[in-house]
């Protein structure tokens, strides 16, 4: 479905404490191996360990890992050393200013940020998928700051794109909830975000 709408990355959501479009690591596993080549598949992961993030990627196997929650043991270029050819995404949940600290920090160690609106320290954690918009200043202040691909997410819909694109300047954009109808992808929700987008790069 998002193939034939125009997406050119797939996010496959692991284990999730909360979250709509979460999948089983199976179902991601034969999705990731039935995508044309020419996509990429990004294993959302909300483990927080280097050998639980490894494990997950062996069961899936997919070109790039969405790391949505800190580490807590191991370093990020462990993961690069174990799996150099697997991009990694690190998701910045941006908060207020130490989010942009600490998106300067991981800077160096991965391939690409993405920023989002979840909230970690909830009693039950939010890792994304939350439907909100975050501070977009906050946001701009760190593609300003960081010398890499940054991607935005957060409430993104497609009546708010074109302002987060003209204010952020993202390398690309996720999302899930505005393209969801009663928690499944809405291919017609996509298509209409995905044609918003491709007529402002036209224009
Ligand atoms: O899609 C989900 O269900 C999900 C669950 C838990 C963590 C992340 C999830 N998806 C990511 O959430 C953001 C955008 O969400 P929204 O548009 O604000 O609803 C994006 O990075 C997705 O990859």
């Amino acid at each position: 479905m998002a193939v034939d709408a125009g997406a050119d990355i797939l996010g496959l959501v692991g284990h999730m404490p909360s979250g709509p479009g979460i999948i089983s690591d199976g179902l991601a596993a034969e999705i990731a191996a039935w995508v044309p080549e020419s996509m990429e598949t990004f294993l959302l992961t909300s483990e927080t360990t280097v050998a639980g993030i490894l494990a997950h990627h062996r069961r899936v196997n997919s070109t790039a890992l969405q790391l949505v929650d800190e580490l807590i043991d191991g370093h990020l270029s462990d993961i690069k050393a174990a799996l150099p050819e697997v991009k990694l995404v690190q998701v910045i949940h941006v908060i207020n200013q130490y989010s942009v600290q600490q998106a300067q920090q991981v800077a160096q160690y991965v391939d690409a940020l993405l920023l989002d609106s979840g909230n970690p320290n909830a009693v039950i954690k939010e890792l994304g998928g939350t439907g909100r918009v975050h501070n977009w200043q906050l946001s701009k202040d760190i593609v300003d700051s960081v010398d890499l691909p940054v991607y935005l997410a957060g409430g993104l819909n497609h009546s708010n794109v074109s302002k987060a694109v003209a204010q952020v300047k993202p390398h690309g954009l996720d999302l899930c909830s505005s393209v969801r109808t009663h928690h499944a992808l809405d291919v017609e929700k996509l298509s209409e975000f995905i044609n918003q987008v491709k007529s402002m790069t036209v224009n």
